[in-house]
């Protein structure tokens, strides 16, 4: 991979976002994103952090808003920074949760998908995922920074557990 022209050390996220991965049973539960950035593609449930939300909270609210579900105890496992081309930065934390209230429903913006951990549709999802989301699924901590060129991975680097942790912008 070529040199990153990002200085990271200075990187601010322009936009902050989080997205949540439900596991039980050997299957996570993924959607299928039906608007917003990534639409058509699967990924965890998730979203814009609004103005005076915590990561927290939006966590919650977008898996309320996106499939019905409240999600119970969450845990942050990692997070994402984005070096984008042709949208803002988007810094974004990913959290893990083994329980939740409520039946995943399909919603206007998405399509609950139970997913047995072997069978993660990688073609249909963001590139950089098949880089820290099978690692998290194991239970390690991360960050994850890329730069992308519109919907293409350009460059990528993943630390893991206390390297990584060690780097959060937001504990
Ligand atoms: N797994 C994965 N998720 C990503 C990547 N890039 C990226 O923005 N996301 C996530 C972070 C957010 O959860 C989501 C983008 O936010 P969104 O457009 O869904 O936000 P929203 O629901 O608040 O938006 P809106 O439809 O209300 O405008 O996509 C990526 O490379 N991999």
């Amino acid at each position: 991979m070529e040199d990153c022209s990002v200085d990271w050390s200075v990187w601010q996220g322009e936009m902050p976002a989080t997205l949540m991965f439900i596991v039980r049973d050997g299957e996570v539960l993924l959607i299928e994103k039906l608007r917003g950035i990534g639409m058509g593609k699967i990924n965890g449930p998730g979203g814009k952090i609004d103005p005076g939300e915590t990561p927290l909270e939006c966590v919650i609210r977008e898996c309320q808003e996106e499939l019905h579900i409240t999600p119970i105890k969450p845990v942050k496992m990692g997070e994402l920074w984005f070096a984008m081309s042709d949208i803002p930065d988007i810094h974004c934390h990913v959290f893990t949760a083994t329980e939740f209230e409520g039946t995943p429903t399909a919603t206007e913006e998405a399509v609950p998908i139970w997913t047995k951990i072997e069978d993660i549709p990688w073609d249909k999802m963001w590139e950089d995922d098949a880089h820290w989301l099978p690692q998290m699924l194991e239970g390690q901590k991360f960050l994850g920074r890329f730069l992308f060129e519109g919907e293409r991975m350009q460059w990528r680097d993943v630390q893991l557990e206390d390297a990584g942790v060690s780097g959060w912008l937001i504990s």
